[in-house]
């Protein structure tokens, strides 16, 4: 038999109070497709940042094509085949799509057959892109494709991706699946990481489990259950959300004809947006990203102001309104951006608590904070939603990504909001906890608040919401409610083509 591309051997990583990875050992074969899965923060980034020379492991071995491997940088790791796609993508958006490749080039070609490699790559893999268009004005999918396409320029032999359908359309998923598999067929092997079980069912030929910083089993997706490997990742079974039989009140907040210019070159404008959410309902918006999404959480939140008479909040004009008038009033957002947007990095969980929370909580008095009632209303976040921490005075970049978002979600719904707005509320979690939140979510409507979710996740749309509206363009869809609607309509909706459907009706 070949000896496998890449063999981990015993990687152990320690953070202060914390042991990300723990003795990991598994082999990634030739042409394999490998999933990498696990609760947040069970430890697949810290493995994947060893791989790509981000982190040095503390003990361990790695061995690629049979040589002692052991890279201090990423430029190291790519220069022995190894390339990954980000989560996040580290692009321009002033530049051209040729110009970003380059600027992550060690020694790039001139720009004209920097080009024309693009386009044959682009082509040859089935991904199209246009190597002259302004990264700004691209969509999220052809944003992946440029960080795509940038690796394979490197000829990789192990391609490493973060997450990397969470910003797809399902069309998009598709066109990404069959590159992986051409790839596949060429000889590249592929560590994937992803929440989305089904997805890993239909990609992957092997998958390995990661529990706490340990290995703790293999599976082959294809034979095992989305349940089941959910619940090898928890160690035991959880439940999923149940939605209660809500009676509707009053119209908690509503939206009547918003329109607003884009906020900058690369913004979407909103488009004559009218809604209403009652309480004890939860509106779901689905769309594609860059679609108005941003925008309207923003508005929302009154970090944009919004013409008068646009935006009313329990009957009232908030148009005008800044942040903490809204939130005083009850309306409490979580935007979509867990750092920098939704937590403070460099900021300890408590400082993050107070910041959304100060006035709601009572954190303050005499215009002094009160670090010990700041502090515990943080542990009560962190023990409700089951954050993974060391505690309160952690920083929030130290966590992984999906329980930082457990913290943010976690830190707006234990202010019993009366109205909640969330764009994304689980992306990045796991399973479980993604359970947890769409229950606490559904909770919210359960108590009498009014909840709006703004999601690309069709799943969790149709899991969580009443009615569904899609935003396309800055446009919103007809809002219908989601027992009447299969996801052809649904596709139609997200597409801004739901009159034609409604032509054939
Ligand atoms: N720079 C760091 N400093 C301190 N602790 C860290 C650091 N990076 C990661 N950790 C901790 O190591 C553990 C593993 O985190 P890691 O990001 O690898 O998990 P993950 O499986 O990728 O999670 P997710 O699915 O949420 O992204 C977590 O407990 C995390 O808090």
């Amino acid at each position: 038999m070949d000896s496998p591309l890449l063999r981990i051997d015993g990687l152990t990583k320690a953070y202060p109070g914390v042991i990300a990875n723990d003795q990991v050992s598994f082999d990634i074969g030739r042409g394999e497709i490998h999933a990498l899965l696990g609760e947040n923060g069970a430890g697949k980034s810290t493995l994947v940042k060893m791989i790509y020379g981000l982190v040095k492991p503390d003990t361990g071995t790695m061995t690629l094509d049979d040589k002692p491997f052991a890279p201090t940088k990423p430029s190291e790791a790519r220069s022995n085949g190894v390339a990954m796609v980000f989560q996040h993508f580290s692009l321009f958006d002033a530049l051209s799509v040729a110009e970003n490749v380059a600027l992550g080039m060690e020694t790039p070609p001139a720009l004209r057959d920097l080009a024309r490699q693009i386009r044959d790559v682009s082509e040859a893999y089935g991904l199209p892109l246009d190597p002259s268009r302004t990264v700004g004005t691209l969509s999220a999918g052809e944003r992946q494709r440029v960080e795509i396409i940038r690796c394979l320029l490197q000829d990789p032999r192990l391609l490493i991706m973060d997450e990397p359908t969470s910003v797809l359309t399902p069309q998009e998923v598709d066109i990404l699946f069959e590159t992986l598999h051409k790839l596949q067929a060429e000889g590249t092997s592929i560590l994937y990481i992803s929440h989305k079980l089904e997805e890993i069912r239909t990609l992957c030929d092997h998958a390995t489990i990661l529990r706490l910083g340990k290995n703790v089993g293999t599976c082959t997706p294809r034979e095992t259950t989305a349940r089941a490997m959910a619940e090898l990742m928890v160690g035991s079974s959880f439940a999923s959300p149940v939605a209660r039989d809500t009676e509707k009140g009053a119209v908690l907040l509503e939206a009547r004809a918003l329109s607003l210019p884009a906020p900058g070159a690369f913004g979407t404008p909103l488009r004559d947006i009218s809604f209403s959410v009652q309480a004890g309902e939860v509106l779901g918006l689905g769309g594609v990203a860059g679609n108005g999404q941003d925008e309207l959480l923003d508005t929302l939140t009154g970090e944009r102001s919004a013409p008068k008479g646009t935006l009313f909040l329990k009957g009232h004009d908030i148009s005008q309104t800044g942040p903490v008038y809204r939130r005083n009033e009850g309306l409490l957002t979580g935007p979509e951006e867990r750092l920098g947007h939704a937590a403070a990095p460099n900021m300890s969980l408590t400082e993050n608590a107070v910041l959304t929370a100060a006035q709601r909580k009572g954190l303050m008095a005499n215009g002094f904070i009160s670090w010990p009632k700041a502090r515990s209303f943080a542990e009560e976040v962190i023990a409700q939603f089951d954050v993974r921490t060391p505690g309160a005075s952690t920083a929030a970049r130290a966590l992984s990504g999906g329980n930082l978002q457990k913290f943010v979600v976690g830190r707006e719904i234990a202010q019993a909001p009366d109205v909640l707005v969330l764009n994304q509320p689980t992306w990045g979690v796991d399973a479980a906890a993604a359970a947890f939140i769409r229950q606490a979510i559904l909770d919210v409507a359960a108590r009498g608040g009014a909840v709006v979710v703004i999601s690309q996740d069709l799943d969790e749309l149709m899991e969580v919401s009443d009615r569904f509206g899609a935003l396309n363009e800055g446009r919103l869809s007809k809002i219908r409610p989601v027992a009447e609607l299969n996801i052809e309509q649904i596709g139609l909706m997200m597409g801004g083509a739901e009159d034609m459907e409604d032509a054939h009706a």
